[in-house]
């Protein structure tokens, strides 16, 4: 079950939580997180924790440097995506998340719409965007605070779909960013997996990609056409067309 995070007084309204007057108020309340303002950018971290606070930032730190144009075109990812046909340029990213994948899409040139139903992760990075650079925000589109299978789409690309995905690692060594994302969300069940392939499938893009860890079974066991295989993670390509 995810988490109550404590929710400081200058959260954007409307956020589920419990408000908190600060962050040792959260910290005696027993929150294991907290949501607040953090050097001008909306973040999450532990109360009282040492660790840097958790926020969308696409212009500094690693996912700056990731975002290098010359860069982008060896990513896994953007290889597993392929070239656009005709004038199919749009990519929805179906499991938003922190924007990191959406952005690497963006930058390699497609335009992606991105649709993360989780409110606190779907207001940092509404935050994030907001101070993105304008040529990277101009290629992204984030939808109102949704489950990606309400939305009716066509003419795309392809749909990319990152499902959150139990970590087998001791909890020291899983990022503190996947952690807490861990917190907050529940993981999917076989059936939300299925339900996910296939509205995916219903959109008939050219191409489903499902971002899985290295030794995951296939999303909702279906086997893919081909998988683009990294260390750590793997990109399944499902093309349809
Ligand atoms: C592993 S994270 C994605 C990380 C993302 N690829 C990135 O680069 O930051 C999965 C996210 O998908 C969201 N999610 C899962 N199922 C969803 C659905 N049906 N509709 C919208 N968002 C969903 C979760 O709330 C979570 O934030």
């Amino acid at each position: 079950m995810a988490i109550d995070v404590g929710l400081l007084n200058d959260c954007p309204a409307g956020l589920p939580g419990v408000s908190v007057e600060s962050e040792d108020a959260a910290k005696e309340a027993g929150l294991k997180l907290v949501m607040g303002y953090h050097q001008g950018h909306l973040s999450l971290w532990v109360p009282g924790g040492k660790e840097t606070p958790l926020s969308v930032d696409f212009s500094h730190g690693k996912q700056g440097y990731r975002l290098d144009h010359d860069r982008v075109r060896h990513e896994r990812l953007v290889k597993a995506l392929g070239k656009p046909r005709e004038d199919r340029h749009r990519v929805v990213d179906a499991t938003a998340g922190l924007g990191r994948d959406a952005a690497l899409m963006a930058q390699a040139g497609f335009q992606v719409t991105l649709i993360e139903r989780s409110p606190l992760i779907h207001a940092l990075l509404a935050d994030g965007l907001a101070r993105a650079p304008a040529a990277l925000a101009e290629q992204m589109t984030l939808l109102p605070c949704q489950d990606s299978r309400d939305l009716q789409d066509s003419a795309l690309h392809a749909v990319y779909l990152d499902p959150m995905f139990p970590s087998r690692e001791k909890s020291a060594a899983v990022k503190k960013d996947l952690l807490w994302l861990q917190w907050i969300n529940d993981y999917p069940s076989l059936e939300e997996e299925q339900a996910m392939m296939e509205w995916a499938w219903a959109l008939s893009p050219h191409r489903i990609v499902v971002k899985r860890p290295a030794k995951a079974p296939y999303l909702a066991g279906r086997a893919p056409g081909f998988s683009q295989k990294g260390k750590a993670v793997r990109f399944d390509v499902y093309p349809l067309g």
